[in-house]
């Protein structure tokens, strides 16, 4: 049944490219150097035996595969620890090692955690000092640990978090202690039986005053036995809809005492007396979320990306009904509506990534200012990671279940790995700050700054100097160009502004309170929040690419500038009535819009293949029966189904045991 031929649709499809492949590819990488370097790494991963598997994840218990994933993890740590020698912390942009893990790990690593948010944790909010003793210690896996927030009863409100540490001066130490059930801490990766230490996030209480939630570094288990230590209650909080090797666990304590010290002290200190001193801002505690939510922007960028590949590919190969009478059954991938359901997630894969890749450089830009004690850029950074981070999964997780939905039935399989990515990006709407509520913290930015151009300020940060444009009357006319259309979404994002800061005021002159009228407006502030951050995406990626053009050759510019155009159109028809609203668009002027988005499907339709091949995914990344390079999708999909534990046998045990005697009842 092996062949190692390559589908023949798919080899028509890559000879009508009309652009050169191994330049995309280095485009989308960030350069030819690290195109190589990220081969040379996935080679050498993908080249070790024992980080490939016998049996499908599926038919193993959940038992079985969180104990391969810790060995797969542990192996891969010892990798990134020689891959990673000599590099910062926090790279110059992203990282690409964590593409390989749905090559090796398939779910989330066990050590998740401990390489994100609790090293950077260590790096970020522990003083010198601290460092020293901890930072080294982290990196090499002599503690390993993980980032404990959420509790039972609170995520989204940390001010409402219930554990404490309350300091006892007499043996300068915390006394951690989990009150109440809902104090339980719950959700954090690796928690129940991989990690060692956390960092905890607790209550603090000194000289019989509560100074607000602070980081402590907590051990939990003995480094040798790995037993809980006395008055540590922890466990695993079960299976999730994916996420099933990642080990999200539960914590409580009972009056259990670890040394001043161990009190995170970058910002805020608890001196040996008891005195509480206050850090410049309570924001720099929230300090790593920031940079997660950065990072988060990244991941969905790559989750999109993978589920573009399968579903184009697939659709390539797929042959379904009849588009003309007596003709042979064509590629699904002709069908206009499958243009519309794909062609988009190829245009948005490579806008996020573009926008995840600007807006780290800009948190790179503010950490730095940070360091310098300059605090300035951090609302407009938390503002811009917020709005980012609930859009591009919100769009991803779209994305991913329209691809599935591209594939029909077969996308359904697990083996078309939809499934997993899907379970991924929806865990990212919920993770890292409930979308929702992200979408609300950028609008209390964005009604600052309308509060602001009202009182006459002029001087905006720069993500937000479009609206002084939109604040009086303006001249301005719709074009049915990239500009003009760019122009019609900040017209919208600002006229969503103004409504909700009208609708907010208006409850406020009816007599609610600020706090009130702010849940009454709620709505119609989430929706200027995600207008504002549509002008920001569609503004870094038209941009950017515009600026990429003058290096790149005209051949691939000019597919790029394609799809520049194909998402701004694509967003334009999407939110119509919001631009018949708020631009001066007529309805007059939308035929032509949708006439250009047909004409664009069309243009980009012969490189539909040459695009995913584009993002370079490896066929062991990608893991998917309906998304392999050569196409062979009815082949695999079939030795998948062989692999089933249930086909070894002819007849299931099963058959005798129950339905035989159910028959021969029913004889009766
Ligand atoms: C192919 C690739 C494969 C890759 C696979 C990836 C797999 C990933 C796997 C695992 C990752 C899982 C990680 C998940 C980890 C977690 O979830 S950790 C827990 C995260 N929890 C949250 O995010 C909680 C959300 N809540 C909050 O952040 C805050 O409580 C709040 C922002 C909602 C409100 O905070 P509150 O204390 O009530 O403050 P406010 O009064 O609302 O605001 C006061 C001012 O502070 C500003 N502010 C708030 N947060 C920040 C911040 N982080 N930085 C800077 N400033 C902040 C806020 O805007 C207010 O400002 P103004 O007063 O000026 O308006
Ligand atoms: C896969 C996964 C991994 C995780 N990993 C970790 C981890 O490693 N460490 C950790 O500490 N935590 C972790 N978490 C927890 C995660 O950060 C929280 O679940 C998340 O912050 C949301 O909080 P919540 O569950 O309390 O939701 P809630 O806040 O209870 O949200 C429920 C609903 O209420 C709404 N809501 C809440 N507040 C408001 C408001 N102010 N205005 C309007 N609507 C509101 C929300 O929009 C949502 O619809 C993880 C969660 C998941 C799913």
């Amino acid at each position: 049944m092996t062949s190692t031929k390559v589908n023949v649709d798919l080899v028509r499809e890559r000879a009508k490219c009309t652009f050169d492949l191994k330049e995309l590819i280095h485009f989308v990488d960030g350069g030819e150097e690290i195109t190589s370097e990220r081969k040379a790494f996935e080679e050498t991963v993908l080249a070790i035996k024992e980080l490939k598997d016998d049996i499908p994840e599926d038919y193993l218990s959940h038992k079985e595969r969180y104990e391969i994933a810790v060995r797969k993890a542990c192996i891969l740590r010892e990798l990134r620890l020689r891959h990673d020698q000599n590099k910062p912390l926090l790279p110059e942009r992203p990282t690409y090692v964590y593409n390989i893990l749905p090559a090796t790990i398939k779910d989330i690593s066990p050590f998740y955690l401990h390489e994100t948010m609790f090293l950077a944790t260590i790096w970020g909010l522990m003083n010198d000092e601290q460092k020293a003793e901890w930072l080294s210690k982290a990196l090499d896996m002599k503690v390993i640990g993980t980032y404990a927030q959420t509790e039972l009863g609170h995520g989204t409100f940390l001010r409402g978090l219930e554990t404490t540490a309350t300091y006892d001066p007499e043996t300068e130490e915390f006394i951690l202690n989990t009150p109440t059930l809902t104090a339980y801490k719950w959700w954090p990766g690796g928690l129940g039986h991989t990690v060692n230490h956390c960092i905890i996030l607790a209550q603090l209480y000194t000289q019989g005053k509560c100074h607000g939630i602070q980081p402590f570094i907590v051990q939990i288990r003995d480094l040798e036995t790995h037993i809980p230590l006395p008055g540590v209650h922890v466990g695993e909080i079960g299976p999730k809809m994916g996420f099933q090797t990642a080990n999200n666990g539960f914590l409580g304590f009972k009056n259990f005492r670890i040394p001043r010290k161990n009190m995170l002290m970058k910002n805020s200190e608890v001196k040996k007396d008891g005195t509480y001193v206050s850090s410049k801002s309570d924001r720099l505690t929230y300090g790593t979320m920031v940079v997660v939510r950065v990072n988060i922007v990244n991941d969905a960028a790559m989750q999109l990306s993978a589920a573009a590949i399968i579903a184009v590919r697939y659709s390539a190969v797929r042959h379904q009904s009849q588009l003309k009478p007596n003709e042979p059954e064509p590629q699904i991938l002709d069908y206009v509506t499958q243009q519309r359901k794909l062609f988009i997630n190829i245009a948005t894969g490579h806008a996020i990534r573009i926008v995840g890749r600007w807006l780290w450089k800009t948190m790179l830009g503010v950490i730095q200012k940070i360091l310098e004690g300059n605090l300035d850029q951090l609302p407009e950074l938390h503002a811009l990671s917020c709005c980012l981070k609930a859009v591009c999964t919100q769009d991803c997780t779209a994305g991913i279940e329209q691809c599935r939905l591209a594939c029909g039935g077969h996308g359904y399989m697990n083996s078309s790995n939809l499934p997993l990515l899907y379970s991924h990006t929806t865990a990212a709407m919920t993770y890292e700050g409930e979308n929702t509520v992200l979408l609300l913290q950028t609008a209390r930015y964005l009604l600052k700054t309308w509060t602001q151009i009202l009182e006459g300020d002029t001087k905006l940060n720069p993500t937000v100097l479009y609206l002084l444009n939109f604040a009086k009357p303006t001249d301005y006319r719709w074009e049915n160009t990239n500009q003009g259309i760019i122009k019609g979404f900040q017209a919208v994002a600002a006229g969503k502004i103004k409504t909700a800061y009208d609708t907010a005021s208006k409850h406020v002159s009816a007599g609610k309170s600020q706090e009130e009228a702010w849940n009454l407006a709620s709505i119609q502030l989430v929706e200027a929040s995600e207008a504002h951050c549509r002008v920001i995406i569609c503004e870094v990626f038209s941009n950017e690419i515009q600026c990429a053009s003058n290096t790149l050759s005209p051949n691939l510019s000019k597919v790029l500038q394609q799809l520049v155009e194909l998402y701004l159109v694509h967003w334009a028809l999407e939110k119509k009535g919001d631009i018949l609203l708020y631009s001066t668009i007529s309805k007059d002027d939308i035929p032509a819009l949708r006439d250009r988005y047909e004409e664009l499907l069309a243009l980009i339709r012969p490189n539909a293949v040459g695009l995913v091949d584009g993002f370079d995914f490896r066929d062991e990344v990608l893991n998917s029966t309906l998304g392999a390079y050569d196409g062979r999708v009815y082949e695999r999909l079939m030795e998948e189904a062989l692999k089933s534990p249930l086909n070894a046998e002819p007849v299931n045990s099963s058959f005798h045991k129950y339905i035989k005697p159910f028959m021969e009842k029913a004889k009766l």
